[in-house]
């Protein structure tokens, strides 16, 4: 079978599903997890399921907003900042949902949240528009669900190796054990090979750059470092993107700098429900907050670490027009 053929009526149990599955190619990743490679992405058998499901049974609207990212590269930061541009002007500070809630449950994932168990999930907390997804694929598994619709999809991405050592930080907290540079060293030859969940890392990010690049009008490109060093003009960008750019008089009354600081790390971080508050998914809503800085890799990469996944990344964005 094609390994891009979606059977029908497909269950985990099926028939179906386990001919797909074992059709595709298979790899192990850092911790010992069998991965498969399904539309030129890793995964296990789990999300593979939850991703066949979207793409079966997602209805978009083309006022979708969609939240794309590589696991680690700033989703939490977009996610939030997101929901606080389109919620501005509607609630009372205290009463605003990132004051209530951790932005992974605001805006939930497809894959591993929303079509985890089923291609007909219940949405019906998803009455009023635009509806705001996110998801971890690549464009091209992502546009399979959309169907031609055209949604609006903003992605952000970040330097590998902060990615790498975040993912490091995050997978350690999630097991519950102090991050161990034995960990940290077979996840850096998991994503050099390319074998991580959504990986390799540099066809993600290839992916949605040129999605960008062709539609300009559905993809928006930003990167994390950029968010930190000039929040104000991504910000922007980014409501100019989503239709909903500040007025002169919010600019002026200081709304931009007050999205600033309700997403900004150290007030999540420091909000009661991160500090306590555990995803349905049961991850700590604390573990999605760690240093937010730019080149925290440096104090954990050894400089052949360092050259090597410099010469992967050259290699791979060479001609691309994609600079880090
Ligand atoms: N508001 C805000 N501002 C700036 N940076 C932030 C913010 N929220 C989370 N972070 C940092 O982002 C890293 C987590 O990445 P993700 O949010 O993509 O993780 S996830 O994929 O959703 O699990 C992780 O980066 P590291 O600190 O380098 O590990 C978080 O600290």
């Amino acid at each position: 079978m094609d390994e891009k053929e979606i059977p029908k009526n497909l269950e985990r149990d099926d028939e179906e599903y386990v001919s797909l599955i074992s059709s595709l190619p298979s790899d192990i990743d850092f911790v010992g997890r069998e991965l498969f490679k399904y539309q030129e992405s890793w995964y296990g058998n789990k999300m593979l399921q939850a991703i066949i499901n979207f793409q079966r049974g997602f209805e978009p609207q083309d006022t979708d907003i969609i939240i794309a990212s590589f696991p680690k590269a700033g989703t939490t930061w977009l996610k939030a900042l997101t929901v606080a541009l389109l919620e501005r002007s509607k609630h009372s500070s205290d009463a605003h949902p990132l004051r209530l809630d951790n932005p992974h449950n605001l805006v939930p994932f497809f894959e591993l949240d929303l079509y985890a168990k089923s291609s007909k999930p219940d949405m019906t907390n998803f009455s009023s528009t635009p509806r705001v997804f996110a998801t971890h694929v690549p464009l091209h598994t992502l546009q399979e669900a959309l169907k031609n619709s055209s949604c609006k999809i903003v992605y952000v991405w970040r330097n590998v190796k902060d990615v790498l050592v975040s993912y490091w930080y995050f997978k350690s907290a999630l097991m519950k054990v102090e991050a161990e540079r034995s960990l940290l060293e077979s996840m850096f030859e998991s994503f050099c090979r390319g074998v991580s969940y959504g990986g390799p890392f540099w066809e993600h990010v290839l992916s949605y750059w040129r999605g960008s690049l062709e539609e300009s009008q559905n993809v928006l490109f930003l990167k994390y470092e950029d968010l930190k060093t000039e929040p104000r003009v991504q910000l922007k960008r980014l409501a100019e993107f989503l239709d909903c750019p500040f007025t002169v008089e919010e600019e002026e009354n200081g709304s931009v700098e007050e999205i600033l600081e309700l997403c900004s790390l150290r007030n999540l971080k420091n909000l009661e429900i991160n500090k306590i508050g555990i995803t349905s998914r049961g991850v700590d809503h604390k573990n999605f907050f760690r240093k937010g800085e730019v080149g925290d890799s440096k104090n954990y990469l050894t400089p052949e670490m360092e050259k090597r996944i410099d010469m992967i990344t050259e290699d791979k964005f060479g001609g691309s027009g994609l600079k880090l």
